[in-house]
């Protein structure tokens, strides 16, 4: 099987993109290919596999596979390169339209031409923030908000924020000294969190700035997460350490983005997207 693709990436955070309304994929091929296409050895090397496809509910459709080919409901950087391809290859006319996700519809806004969308903005919706439907266990209406958190020796605090998928935030002094990957993997399979978590740390660099570092559910380690970024300045502003209506600078390891919560509850993303290469990708199924 032969797949064309391209790969894009927003701040690091790079998938391999199917345009599905040229090449339609069948389910049962999802996941393994996932997993195929993100090696960095056998494959093209990605954080995972992102199909743009047509659909009756929005302007066009975005589905997210980890790079352990388990399916996400929501990806922000994902969201930014699918406005970008969009646009730029017409599969929308105008420069606000609709994406569906499987959390969701969200509204992206172009920024640039047809030629070269330099930055998308995306109306992320309102943050989810009952603790039932992150999920996580305890009693289904209450928030998690510092709430203490121990995990083998480490007596930490999290507060829980769902931007269509589960995010587990942490405050740390210096980011340097974030224990990404000591527990970042060991919090992503935490009991507590029933569909396993995204797992983000927090420095407060100022009342417009944080520094950001993620250990994603399903991919590891990545440059970048932007409903991780979201779920970040949610969680910093329910700790009352950053202010509602405020656009926020997130430092994440991949370059900046800019976030805001408003009045209306809602939470806006602005950033880069990018395209690193086109293809096609030769696929030998075993069976
Ligand atoms: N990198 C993404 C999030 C991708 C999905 C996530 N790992 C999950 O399983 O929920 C982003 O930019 O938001």
């Amino acid at each position: 099987m032969n797949i064309p693709f391209t790969k894009m990436h927003g701040l690091g955070n790079s998938y391999i993109f199917i345009n599905v309304f040229e090449f339609p994929i069948a389910e049962e091929y999802l996941h393994d290919l996932a997993i195929i296409v993100a090696n960095k050895d056998t494959g093209i090397g990605s954080d995972g596999l992102i199909l743009i496809h047509p659909t009756d509910k929005a302007d066009v459709g975005m589905r997210i596979f980890n790079n352990d080919g388990s399916e996400g409901k929501n990806c922000g950087n994902g969201l930014r390169c699918v406005a970008k391809y969009a646009y730029e290859h017409q599969l929308v006319q105008e420069k606000r339209f609709t994406i569906e996700t499987k959390a969701g519809n969200v509204i992206a806004e172009i920024h640039g031409d047809r030629s070269k969308v330099d930055e998308v903005t995306v109306n992320m919706g309102k943050p989810i923030l009952q603790r039932g439907q992150i999920p996580m266990l305890g009693e289904p209406e209450q928030q998690v908000i510092a709430e203490p958190f121990s995990i083998n020796d480490n007596k930490l605090a999290v507060t829980a924020v769902s931007m269509g998928n589960p995010h587990a935030v942490f405050f740390v002094d210096r980011i340097e000294d974030a224990p990404l990957t000591t527990l970042g993997p060991i919090i992503e399979k935490d009991h507590r969190f029933p569909e396993g978590v995204n797992v983000e740390f927090i420095e407060k660099i100022n009342e417009e700035e944080i520094n950001f570092r993620v250990w994603e559910r399903g991919s590891g380690v990545t440059q970048a997460c932007g409903t991780g970024a979201c779920a970040s300045v949610v969680a910093s502003i329910l700790n009352g350490k950053l202010k509602k209506e405020k656009e926020i600078t997130v430092h994440l390891a991949g370059g900046d983005l800019y976030i805001t919560w408003d009045n209306n509850d809602v939470v806006w993303m602005r950033g880069k997207a990018e395209t690193t290469v086109t293809g096609t990708f030769s696929w030998e199924r075993n069976n």
